[in-house]
């Protein structure tokens, strides 16, 4: 068929699945303004439809009975009101582009060959009976990723239906016209893909749903690993596909699985908000995110401070001690690793016969229970109670004793001055008790409110008990550093501990220590395993060490994982030994997925990046092609500023308009900024930065992670910089946030790595 003809057909059946959700959309906003009344009807008359009686004690049931019904009405109505609006977003988002591919599939019994058609949300005709547009997460949709025409199947959840594709459609539609139309053969458009891929950086990610590409798919679909690990190189969609992936879980389980169930360990707060975007324009509610930092703090004392993950690579890139250096080094490597972990659980284990320390309970100056009481009764307890019941035993008791020192208190001298400035309500209500009681009584009065003094006053001593902050961590712990006789001796061993417990002193937890010290305090004091989250989702994986893997696992005992990383762009590298993304660690019940294809960058930048990658030779272009990148050699150091300001002026004169300068340390960052911020617009970014703007930009490499660029300049690759070969995955991460253009600045003798991709 001659194609105007073929686009005409095809936009009359946009015209027409227009006109349905037109149709849709108003029998919506009929029924949504109904319940809007009515809701706003229920709230102003809450409580004239309530019966209010508080005379007798039953007619407060009564009460009480009533107004729940009514907020239980008023709740339903809002709940209803709410799904009615979240489908009328989703119409409109259809309105705009109802969909953006089409299969012609026939199964083994069919005659004819039915035409699917694939969208963000599924549609049904009038009369609720036929498919105008499926859901992109129903099964039979996973044809149009998974097959070119030819001999198809899909799994539904008992069947797997056999059949053939005669036709599989790509539509670019907008505001509802058709803007282009591809049918596609092996591939999934690889015009749709040129044209999504050529776009400008963008300062939130967009959804790939139109063009999920084979291999993605498999991770988005996959519902039978418990754990599920994907090693892919830089740009080939690992966080695109992890976020469709949770779109796709949370439509599959529907009514079984909600976004409360999710969780997203993400790599820095700028990257949390960059992909924040996703979900909701798939019509989902955003998932729970956190870094790995925030979590641990939330299991650590606020009163220790904790380094972040960059401040501790931010002192292995810039130390220049050495002797400091190869203690932090060895520090590192030994806390990060599962070697560590059983020391801990063998201090651990010695801590059942003796050894915890214990704080005083003090109450106004005076030590009420001692630590010495507290130890005794802790250690008399049976010894094959493990430690967190026996804190649970301790802590009930210690609430026990403070009842009665409570009650000896309240005569004392002290509570009747602070009786004296008790308010009026306080007042008011032991009269009123007094009265209920025995209103005869004058001296109960005093009673109440002496009761009340201390009651409030034991209020925070009982509330820290419950949260056993009788027990000092921290000096525990210090302890596994001074008086234990740890064997074997890890190596450098003296060094450190000298470190360690200098820091301990300073209530200061270094990054790897932090993970340790959580572990420990759960195994102290006991761990909630978190039975909520069912599915979490780890982005950057390579970047997690073994020991922080294996408290993720403790706290995590039943949720299925998704680890999504690149052992390329593995910046912690004196941590990182032992990781999952690697083949061995494979294990039961596990499937690892390897994506080779980089999308993000043009054909010349991966060829470039990928000849200094640890087995570069199998990162696979896609066929996207932009100008080579551009080395600019300095002829003088001082020539940096003009050089910088010159390229940046080029970009921006190709219309580039993000444009990031990647250092490799804050350090340089700040000298970068300093250079620059009166001849360009720049911006720096910090740990602190939550969101960012189109622009010139700032920023050390490890805040780039998972984001991209139109342009990068990476303005120091000279070889007294990036001098040690850790430094070749910390390059290759700043290289690879190019989308479109990438300019790398040197001296006359640059890095060994861009030596290596211009030989
Ligand atoms: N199937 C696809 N269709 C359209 N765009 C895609 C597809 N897959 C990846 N992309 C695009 O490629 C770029 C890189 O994707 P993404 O950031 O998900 O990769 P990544 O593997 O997480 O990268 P990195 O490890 O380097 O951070 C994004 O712009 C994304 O939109």
């Amino acid at each position: 068929m001659d194609n105007d003809v073929n686009i005409r057909m095809e936009q009359k059946r946009v015209n027409d699945v227009i006109q349905e959700i037109n149709i849709k959309e108003k029998k919506l906003n009929s029924k949504a303004g109904g319940l809007k009344e009515s809701i706003i009807g229920l709230r102003k008359n809450f409580w004239e439809d309530v019966t209010v009686n508080l005379e007798e004690l039953d007619d407060v049931i009564e009460t009480q009975a009533s107004i729940k019904q009514q907020a239980e009405l008023l709740s339903e109505r809002e709940r209803s009101h709410g799904e009615i609006d979240k489908q009328l977003k989703t119409l409109e988002r259809l309105k705009d582009s109802p969909y953006f591919g089409r299969v012609d599939f026939k199964d083994e019994t069919d005659e004819e060959f039915e035409q699917l058609y694939i969208g963000i949300a599924s549609l049904m005709d009038q009369n609720e009976e036929n498919f105008l547009i499926y859901d992109w997460r129903a099964p039979i949709s996973s044809l149009y990723y998974d097959f070119s025409p030819g001999p198809a199947h899909f799994h539904t959840v008992q069947d797997t239906i056999h059949g053939e594709i005669s036709l599989k459609r790509q539509y670019i539609i907008r505001q509802g016209k058709i803007k282009g139309m591809f049918d596609t053969g092996v591939t999934i458009g690889d015009a749709l893909l040129q044209a999504a891929l050529g776009h400008n950086a963008s300062t939130s990610m967009k959804s790939i749903v139109a063009t999920i590409q084979k291999e993605q798919n498999k991770i988005i679909r996959n519902e039978r690993s418990n754990m599920l690990i994907v090693q892919g190189v830089a740009g080939s969609g690992k966080t695109s596909a992890v976020l469709q992936r949770i779109a796709y879980l949370l439509y599959r389980f529907r009514g079984n699985l909600t976004s409360d169930n999710l969780l997203l360990f993400s790599p820095n707060p700028l990257f949390s908000s960059y992909i924040s975007n996703v979900l909701p324009e798939l019509g989902e509610t955003n998932i729970k995110q956190t870094t790995f930092i925030d979590f641990l703090r939330e299991g650590i004392e606020k009163n220790i401070s904790v380094e972040s993950p960059f401040e501790q690579m931010e002192f292995t890139l810039t130390c220049k001690n050495p002797t400091v250096f190869e203690t932090r080094k060895q520090n590192i490597r030994l806390k990060s690793s599962l070697y560590f972990k059983d020391l801990v659980d063998k201090y651990v284990s010695t801590l059942q016969t003796q050894g915890i320390q214990f704080r005083n309970i003090t109450f106004r100056d005076a030590i009420l229970i001692s630590k010495e009481q507290i130890s005794d009764y802790f250690y008399e307890l049976e010894e094959n109670v493990s430690l967190p019941n026996r804190m649970e035993i301790v802590s009930k008791w210690l609430l026990k004793e403070l009842r009665l020192i409570q009650n000896r208190e309240k005569d004392k001298d002290w509570v009747m001055e602070q009786v004296e400035l008790l308010d009026k309500e306080s007042y008011l209500q032991a009269y009123y008790e007094n009265q209920r009681i025995d209103e005869d009584d004058f001296g109960l009065e005093e009673d109440i409110l002496r009761n009340e003094v201390v009651k409030k006053q034991f209020a925070n001593v009982r509330s820290q008990v419950r949260k056993f902050a009788f027990v000092n961590v921290l000096e525990t712990y210090f302890k596994l550093f001074t008086d234990w006789n740890v064997s074997p001796l890890p190596e450098n061993w003296d060094a450190i501990r000298t470190f360690t417990k200098e820091n301990l002193l300073n209530r200061f937890l270094t990054w790897e220590d932090a993970t340790a010290y959580r572990y420990f305090r759960g195994k102290l004091l006991g761990d909630q395993k978190s039975r909520s989250v069912r599915h979490l989702f780890i982005d950057e994986a390579q970047d997690y060490t073994a020991f922080q893997y294996a408290f993720i696992k403790e706290i995590f005992p039943y949720t299925r994982m998704t680890l999504l990383g690149d052992i390329n762009q593995a910046i912690y590298t004196y941590g990182s030994s032992l990781n999952p993304l690697i083949p061995e660690f494979v294990g039961e019940n596990h499937e690892r997925i390897v994506l080779t294809k980089s999308y993000r960058s043009t054909k010349e930048i991966v060829n470039f990046t990928k000849r200094f990658a640890p087995g570069g030779e199998l990162i696979e272009p896609f066929d996207r092609h932009g100008e080579p990148p551009e080395i600019i050699t300095l002829e003088e150091e001082s020539s940096l500023v003009d050089v910088l300001t010159e390229t940046i002026h080029n970009l921006q004169d190709k219309k580039h308009e993000t444009i990031a300068i990647i250092c490799k340390t804050f350090h340089e960052s700040n000298e970068i900024f300093k250079l620059l911020k009166s001849k360009v617009a720049v911006k720096q970014i910090n740990e602190e930065t939550y969101s960012f703007e189109k622009g010139i930009l700032v920023l050390p490499v490890y805040l780039a992670k998972g984001i991209e660029f139109d342009a990068v300049i990476v303005p120091n690759a000279s070889n007294n910089h990036y001098h040690q070969e850790s430094d070749r995955t910390l390059f290759y991460t700043a290289c690879t946030r190019a989308m479109h253009s990438l300019t790398i600045v040197t001296t006359h003798t640059p890095c060994k790595f861009l030596q290596e991709a211009t030989s």
